[in-house]
Parts: structure tokens; sequence; C-alpha cells
């Protein structure tokens, strides 16, 4: 018999993180909307470099910002619009360009499974008040206008059919529907950014019809949450966990609670003994940006560093893509995601179902970085920076002996008192981080 949950803090605060969304370690980001289409933004900094002032807002490296980019009136994304679609283009013109029309749900759900990510997250409505499902409180949405399909219905499907979780992403307190001065500062809004009882009453029925028409795995809010209707967040909660039993949520919910913690980018703390997830873009972006080619994006080897890094650390990755207008995911965007499907392939069992090892990450001289991660009594240990065909590295603390997830690799272990040391032959740096397994190791 599950538990039920009532809507008191202490009913909600005794829910767990599922073991499943532990386990999964790598997750789909999905930032699709009108925005889409403009897919434009000036490429400037990483979120959390620097401070999110006039000059981030006027500067926005994040496309799916377009609406209040072009709202602040100055900057390269202001300019663009002025030039590119004139000063009488409004952002909804943008809608009828958005049509979808070589959408295939199925294939991308595909590529996610092929890529190793086990759970999925869909943007069904961003900052611009856009739905990207059939919302009963608002015909704002792809059903009725642009693409004209049940998105998050049909990518649901198609992600579940492929033995993928799904999870939904929510604009919680931004919404330009409702409220829509432009943002030159975090505190000029984000605090308090739709501050109408007629918005807290919006939102929390489309939370809530998202979570009774899709059952999502995973409750991505995003901002935070209305505070004329704070007191119904254990409301929220509970019935969410009452219908998805498995339901997680992040911390995005005004800090008064959370599953798991979020980084984006450089923002953020995280805290090895909780659960964390790190979400970013393969470039400065979560929408699609045509200023971001291949040059511009994450190199394989520093995504591959993420995710071993990230999981390593007690968090998830949630890589996003950002697809084009037409439902084409970019080709650069598709080659990253297949080459960490190749690589999990092959050293997938030292990040899926772990739990972080109490060794912490270290050096291990001539550049080598050694990061682990635990299984029961296993412990799996990664190696970065190797160079040369033979190498030997010394793994300081482990004892035991050790065998290679890459079966085309050669290891020799030797025990000293200092730790393992390992001879590596058969090395090319197209293997990235190799992980080796120590029996008994943790
Ligand atoms: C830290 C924070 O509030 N980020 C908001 C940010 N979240 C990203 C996943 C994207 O959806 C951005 O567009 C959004 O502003």
């Amino acid at each position: 018999m599950s538990k039920k949950y009532t809507g008191t803090w202490n009913s909600v605060n005794e829910h767990e993180v599922p073991k499943w969304y532990d386990g999964c370690k790598f997750g789909i980001f999905i930032h699709w909307g009108i925005y889409s289409v403009p897919a434009f933004a000036p490429r400037t900094w990483e979120l959390g470099a620097v401070e999110t002032n006039e000059e981030w807002f006027c500067n926005n490296p994040y496309a799916e910002w377009y609406y209040n980019s072009i709202n602040v009136g100055k900057g390269p994304s202001y300019e663009h619009h002025i030039e590119k679609y004139g000063k009488d283009f409004s952002y909804e013109d943008f809608l009828p360009m958005w049509k979808a029309e070589n959408w295939q749900p199925q294939k991308w759900a595909e590529l996610f499974r092929k890529a190793g990510a086990k759970y999925v997250v869909l943007t069904t409505k961003h900052h611009d008040g856009f739905c990207l499902y059939p919302s009963e409180y608002t015909d704002f949405n792809c059903e009725e206008l642009g693409p004209k399909r049940d998105i998050t219905g049909e990518l649901t499907d198609a992600v579940r059919s492929e033995g993928l979780k799904m999870g939904l992403y929510y604009s919680g307190l931004i919404d330009w529907q409702f409220a829509n001065d432009p943002i030159f500062k975090e505190e000029d809004n984000f605090g308090n950014a739709c501050p109408t009882f007629e918005y807290a009453d919006y939102s929390y029925n489309q939370m809530k019809e998202l979570v009774d028409k899709y059952h999502p795995s995973v409750f991505w809010n995003d901002i935070g949450w209305p505070k004329q209707s704070e007191h119904m967040m254990p409301y929220f909660l509970a019935h969410y966990y009452n219908v998805v039993e498995e339901g997680v949520v992040n911390d995005r919910f005004n800090g008064l609670y959370h599953d798991f913690s979020t980084k984006e980018y450089k923002q953020g703390e995280a805290n090895r003994k909780e659960k964390w997830e790190m979400c970013r873009g393969m470039g400065l972006s979560f929408g699609y940006n045509e200023n971001e080619g291949d040059d511009q994006l994450i190199s394989v080897p520093d995504l591959i560093h993420l995710l071993v890094a990230t999981v390593s650390d007690n968090g998830n990755l949630l890589l996003n893509i950002g697809p084009k207008p037409d439902g084409t995911i970019p080709a650069e965007q598709e080659k990253r995601l297949l080459a960490l499907g190749k690589w999990l392939e092959i050293n997938g069992e030292g990040i899926y179902d772990t739990s972080c090892s109490a060794h912490l990450p270290e050096t291990a001289g001539d550049g080598v970085q050694l990061f682990f991660t635990a299984k029961e009594k296993d412990l799996y240990v990664f190696i970065e920076g190797l160079s040369k065909e033979e190498n030997t590295v010394l793994i300081p603390g482990v004892k035991g002996s050790a065998e290679t997830l890459d079966s085309t690799l050669n290891v020799q272990c030797e025990e000293t008192k200092e730790g393992m040391k390992v001879r590596i032959n058969g090395y090319d740096k197209e293997k990235h981080i190799i992980c080796l397994k120590v029996k008994d190791g943790e």
C-alpha cells in the first residue's frame, strides 16, 4: 500500500528521493518554444560567472529569453530583431513560423535512449507563457497555435515507450502573459514576477492539470512559486506524490522544499551529502541559438568529464538540447549525445545505480585526475588525463585487484604501501576517461 500524503508540511517532509532518480544519473532537458524560431542570443557568459544585472539581461545568452531581450529595448538581440524583423514584428508573430513539420517524437526518444539518458524533462510552459500542452486554462497553447499538436502528450508516450522516465518543467513564477515589464535585474521581478491572486490560481491549476494529465516522474519547477499561493504548496506536493508515487521535485519552490537541489552552469552550490542535479545547455543557451555552431559547444571530452565529476559528487547531469522549430535536433547536438552514449555503453556500469564513494576526487600526477563511485562494496575508479598508449597510475589508498570496463584495454595491478599501482596498455584518446572496477574495493 503506497503512502498517502496529506496537505501538511509534516506529511510531505517525510518524502524521500526515489531510488530511480538517484540511480538514473543522466537526463535530457528540452527547451523548445516560440523562441526556437528567432533562435538568437549573443554568446556572452555562463550563468553564475557574472552578476545577473542590467548588463546580463541586455546581453542575455539564453535564446529562450528572446521576448525579454527585445522587451528591454537595447542590446544585440533587440538590434537583431529590429534589423531582421522590424519594430512592428511582435514575439507572437513568430508563432505561425513554428510548424514542427519534421518533428518525429519517436526519433527523439530513440536518440535519448542511445545517448544513455534515463529520463527527460520538457518545458511545458516557459517564461513566455506559451503552453506545450492543451491546457484547459489558456488557448495560448500548442494544440491551438503554432505546431497544433499535443507536444507534451506525444513526447511523453514516445519517451516512455523507449523505457525512459518523463519529467515536466514549468515556469512557476515568471509568465510574460500576466506580467511583462522588461526585466533588467533579478530582484526586480524574480521575487514577485506575477504578483496577483489571478496568476497564483492560474499557475496552481496548470501545475495540477499537468500532474493529472501526464503523471510526470519529475516536476521541475523554475524560478519560484507565487507568494499569494505559498500556503497551497504542501497541498500540491501531497497531491503530486499521491498521484505519482515515484515523483520527485527540484529546489525552486521559494527555498521552502526540495527533493534534490539544482545547479545551473556556475550558479548554485553542490553538497555531496544530498542529491543534486547539474543542468546546462551544450553552449551558453537552453533554447536553440543559431550563433552556437559546433565550435561553440562543449567538447565531448569536457562533456564526459562533466558527467563523471557530477556523478562522483552525488549529482545527476540534466543536459539540455535546443531543437529547431521544424522539430529536428541540431546535428552538432545530436553528435554529442551519440558520443556520450557510446562512452556510457562501455563505462555505464560505473555510473548508473552507483552511490558516492568515500574516496574523494584527487590528482595522480602527470595531470591524471581520479574520480570514484561505489556500488555496494565495489569501487569504480575513473582515470582522466591519460595521454600515452602505456600508462602507470598510482591509486592512493586503494587495495585489491582491478579490472577494466573497457575490454580492449590491458590492465596489470600491483599492491604497494601507498595504494594500487596500475599499468594500463592500449589506451588511445578516443577512449577519453577510462573506468576500473575494484571488487570489494569500497
Ligand atoms: C537559476 C534560475 O532561476 N534559472 C532560471 C533559468 N532556468 C533554466 C533551466 C532556463 O529555463 C532559463 O531560461 C531560466 O531563466
